[in-house]
Parts: structure tokens; C-alpha cells; sequence
């Protein structure tokens, strides 16, 4: 899909969130939008999944299967987690027997009867979640999926995302805890000063923390000390067991 020119703000009289903002999302892809609190990357993801219309410009070829997962889950109704989700796949026209499956995927299965005002923020935001991933999405947008999640559902959901751009999904991601990171091949967008622009791998300066990890190799006896002499002078830190 493709945004032409396109311009937004809230109410007539207030400033532009965006302004003259064209690129495009092609399918299969990974797009990261970065940018400081209050730049407008939420206003864009609303614009991308039609929630908003643009004041000026066009948006083109928006998929028809849209999952958009809002940056806070709206609790604030009457339904179990069951009813709501089936509700939300009935509306969609998606069997029902996914809810489960997800529910499992996400780590929620034993909350299917909790009613939404009574859950925590992070199983709230797994259950808003849910209702954007079921479905085959075609194109899937989401907020700030990463905030408050569980150190599991955080590490695997980078592979869930992965698997629908695997499958042709069109996938845009806001993402302040920068967890999508962990993907190989994503595309960046910077939201900043009512402009959204394109990040090169090498224009984003962000230092990004190194983490060490032991790996043990088992070389023969007769080429170890050439092997550590190679790594010693690649600059990795090389522990031998006592002969
Ligand atoms: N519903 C709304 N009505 C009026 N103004 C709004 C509305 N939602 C957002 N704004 C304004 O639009 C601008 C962009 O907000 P937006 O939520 O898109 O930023 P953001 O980059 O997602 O911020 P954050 O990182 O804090 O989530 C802000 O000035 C905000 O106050």
C-alpha cells in the first residue's frame, strides 16, 4: 500500500501531525516506527489502518484483512475475554476455534473466562493482540505491542511477526523498547517534526548495547593454540580449562 502526500491533524485549528508524508509498505515487509513521545507514530498507524482519514492526500491498495493491535487494549467493557474474542471473530467472519489457539499462542488460555475490566495491563494488551493476529491478517499494525508484556511472550513475538511477513503480511510496528530489532530485516521510519522519514541501516546512529554470551567450541588439540591465537587477535576473550 502507498501514502500519497498525505497530510493530518486532529481538528481544523490544531498543528499538523504529519504533513506531506508519502512511502510505502510493500507486502512481506517489517516496517519499525521510531520517533520521540508525541511525534505522531500512533496518528500514522491510525492512518495506515484507515481508523483515521487523511485531511490532504491519499492512501492506496490498503489491504482488506486489517489486524490493528491500539497501544492500550480499551478494558473498558462488559465482556469475558471468550466472549469478546469470539464476538470479534464472528464479526470478522474467522472461525471461532481460533480464539483458543491464540489464547494458547499468547499464554492466556486460563483468563478465557475473566472478565476484560479485571485484567492485568499486560494480559490486556496480549488479548488486544490476539484479536489483530487472528484472522491472516493482510496487513498488520501494531502499537507498541512490546509494553508490558512478559519476558516469554516478549521474546516470541518477534517470531510470530516474522511468520506473518514470511506469509505476505504488510506489517508496521511502533516500538519504543525496540524489540522488533531482534528480526533480521526490518524497515525504519522516523516520525519527527510532522515528516516521516526513511532510515538506512547506516543513518541510524542509536547506540545499541552490546550483549556478551559464552559459546564453548571443541577444536582439536593439535590446532588449539592456533585457534586461540586467531581468536585473541579478533578481539574475543578466549578461557582454557586447566591441562
Ligand atoms: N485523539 C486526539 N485528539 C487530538 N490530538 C491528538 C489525539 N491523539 C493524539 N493527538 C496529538 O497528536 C500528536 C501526536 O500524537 P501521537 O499519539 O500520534 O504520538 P506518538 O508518537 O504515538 O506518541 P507516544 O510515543 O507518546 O505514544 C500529539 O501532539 C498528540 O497530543
Amino acid at each position: 500500500m502507498r501514502l500519497e502526500n498525505v497530510a493530518f491533524r486532529y481538528r481544523r485549528r490544531d498543528p499538523w501531525v504529519l504533513r506531506d508524508v508519502s512511502l510505502s509498505l510493500p507486502p512481506g515487509r517489517v516496517t519499525e516506527v521510531t520517533g520521540q513521545n508525541g511525534a505522531g507514530k500512533s496518528t500514522l498507524l491510525r492512518l495506515v489502518a484507515g481508523l483515521r482519514s487523511p485531511r490532504e492526500g491519499l492512501i492506496r491498495g490498503r489491504p482488506t484483512r486489517v489486524g490493528y493491535a491500539p497501544e492500550r487494549f480499551p478494558v473498558d467493557q462488559p465482556f469475558t475475554v471468550n466472549s469478546y474474542l469470539t464476538h470479534m471473530a464472528a464479526i470478522r467472519g474467522i472461525p471461532t476455534g481460533g480464539v483458543r489457539t491464540w489464547a494458547e499462542r499468547l499464554g492466556f488460555e486460563h483468563l478465557l473466562d475473566v472478565r476484560l475490566p479485571e485484567l492485568s495491563k499486560g494480559s490486556a494488551q496480549k488479548v488486544g493482540l490476539a484479536q489483530a493476529l487472528f484472522g491472516e491478517p493482510e496487513l498488520l499494525i501494531l502499537d507498541e505491542p512490546f509494553a508490558g508484556l512478559d519476558a516469554a511472550t516478549r521474546e516470541a513475538l518477534p517470531t510470530l511477526i516474522a511468520g506473518f511477513a514470511a506469509d505476505g503480511t504488510t506489517i508496521v510496528v511502533s516500538d519504543h523498547q525496540r524489540c522488533i530489532e531482534a528480526l533480521p530485516d526490518v524497515d525504519r521510519l522516523r516520525v519527527a517534526n510532522a515528516a516521516v522519514t526513511r532510515l538506512d541501516a547506516e543513518e541510524d546512529q542509536t547506540p545499541r548495547p552490546v550483549e556478551w554470551t559464552v559459546l564453548e567450541v571443541v577444536v582439536r588439540e593439535d590446532e588449539a593454540d592456533t585457534v586461540e591465537t586467531k581468536l585473541r587477535a579478533d578481539g574475543y576473550d578466549v578461557r582454557r580449562p586447566e591441562r
